[in-house]
């Protein structure tokens, strides 16, 4: 009988800890014989690893709908893409694409029952020009992130001649998240990113007006000649010291996208980690919405 195996948690990085191979460990398991009534088993053909996942290896992630990992459980992400192998459920055969709240298991098979928290969608390959990672990436909830962000937060209204400036900009959200500001209206949008590579992706593929790279540039002197009449709406993956900066330059009743704080998560901080008190002012005193 062939064995199914998984990815389980072993240990904490624990205060300002970097995470390492030994955090992990990999465990084999019998493979289920056939699914019982209401059942599917499902091949693992792509997991979403996300930035948040850091959070969830610390005892406290510090918001109610994303729960620390158990030390000895298995590993679950936040969505994945299978095939199904084998059903007793009538909703799904075997070939079908689907799309769950997914754990571990490595290029293996799994068990799964329907759970009304967590449901398994049938995805439409119709849709997805045979790209089947687009359901976690820009069909999913990194698109769903940037678009409602950009949407609801953002404040962005054509003709009004408005900056738009993103953090973390070549990433899966930040990448969406500028397009869609251009689209929504913005006269400019401006990405922050860590290569010369990404820079021009950004410029060359997006549309972004033009692209900072913070490990070799001075953010704050190059915001400052890209965003001559100040920054309108902040899209903030990272938050830290580059977001201190771009908000630094922020006008006056402007809005922050808090969509994530990647630059702090290896430091044992609540989500959203506090700001310097001189940006909290700043918030105040301009009336900047975050
Ligand atoms: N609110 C929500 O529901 C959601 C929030 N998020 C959040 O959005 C953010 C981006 O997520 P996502 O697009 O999926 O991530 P990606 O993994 O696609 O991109 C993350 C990028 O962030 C950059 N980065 C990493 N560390 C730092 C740092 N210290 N300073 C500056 N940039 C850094 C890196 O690019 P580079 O080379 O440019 O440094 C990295 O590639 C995260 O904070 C995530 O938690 C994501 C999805 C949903
Ligand atoms: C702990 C810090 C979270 C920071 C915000 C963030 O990055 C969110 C990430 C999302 C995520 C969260 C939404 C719902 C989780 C529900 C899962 C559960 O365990 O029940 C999701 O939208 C994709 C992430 O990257």
């Amino acid at each position: 009988m062939s064995t199914n195996a998984h990815v389980i948690f072993l240990k904490r990085p624990g205060a300002e800890g970097i995470p390492a191979d030994d955090n992990f460990g990999f465990e084999k398991f019998p493979y289920p014989a056939s699914p019982d009534t209401g059942e599917v088993l499902i091949k693992t053909l792509y997991l979403s690893v996300d930035p948040a996942l850091r959070c969830r290896m610390n005892e406290d992630t510090g918001v109610h709908y994303v729960t620390p990992w158990e030390i000895g459980k298995e590993v679950d992400g936040f969505m994945g893409v299978g095939q199904v192998v084998q059903s007793a459920d009538p909703g799904f055969s075997p070939g079908d694409i689907v799309e769950s709240q997914a754990g571990w298991p490595w290029v293996a098979f799994f068990k799964r029952k329907q759970e009304e928290q967590n449901p398994l969608r049938k995805v439409d390959t119709a849709l997805l020009g045979g790209n089947l990672t687009l359901p976690l990436t820009v069909l999913g909830l990194i698109g769903l992130t940037a678009y409602l962000g950009i949407k609801e937060k953002g404040g962005i209204s054509a003709g009004q001649n408005q900056t738009l400036v993103v953090s973390g900009a070549a990433g899966a959200c930040g990448s969406i998240a500028g397009q869609l500001g251009r689209l929504e209206g913005c006269a400019r949008v401006v990405g922050i990113c860590g290569s010369k590579e990404k820079c021009l992706f950004l410029t060359e593929e997006l549309g972004f007006d033009a692209a900072i790279n913070y490990k070799t540039e001075n953010v704050k002197e190059r915001l400052a000649t890209l965003c001559p009449e100040g920054v309108d709406v902040y899209f903030d993956n990272v938050g830290g010291e580059i977001s201190d900066t771009v908000i630094s330059q922020m006008n006056k009743n402007s809005n922050v996208i808090l969509c994530g704080q990647i630059a702090v998560y290896n430091k044992d901080l609540p989500y959203p980690p506090p700001i310097p008190e001189r940006i909290e002012n700043r918030i105040k005193e301009m009336s900047i919405n975050r």
